[in-house]
């Protein structure tokens, strides 16, 4: 049986949107809660009932909150241009690597905006 985890995690950042037209209001300092979602894929292993602990998955995600919570996201290396979109693929390819079961990650900015990273096989 294959099923899909899902473990949720937020921290609180600032950023500038620089990339953004000189009068809009993202240019300037602000910062948000963000709200992460990492679903991982796999296929049940039915003596155990489950093909990741979900402590497991914390372990692999703490060391990306470190990073992010509480900084500034433009002085972090690759996210120079931290739009949810970009922030999305930065946190996805840092987890993979250690998490090969990561199928998608979302990323909410808002309550009401947010991204969905989910590359392909063939993206990749
Ligand atoms: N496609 C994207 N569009 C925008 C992004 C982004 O990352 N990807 N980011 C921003 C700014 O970060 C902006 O701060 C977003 O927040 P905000 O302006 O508060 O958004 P809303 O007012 O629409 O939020 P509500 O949830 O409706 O209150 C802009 N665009
Ligand atoms: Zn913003």
């Amino acid at each position: 049986m294959k099923t899909r985890i899902i473990r949720k995690f937020s921290f609180d950042a600032a950023h500038q949107l620089f990339t953004m037209p000189e009068w809009h209001k993202c240019r300037r300092m602000h910062g948000h809660t963000y709200l992460c979602e990492v679903v991982c894929e796999g296929e049940v292993d039915p003596e155990v009932g489950f093909f990741l602990d979900y402590g497991d998955l914390k372990t692999k995600i703490d060391p990306i909150v470190q990073q992010l919570d509480h900084h500034y996201l433009n002085d972090i290396p690759g996210l120079q241009v931290p739009t949810a979109e970009m922030i999305a693929k930065w946190i996805y390819e840092k987890l993979k690597p250690e998490l090969p079961s990561l199928a998608i990650l979302r990323l909410w900015e808002t309550p009401n905006n947010g991204v969905e990273y989910a590359p392909s096989a063939s993206d990749a």
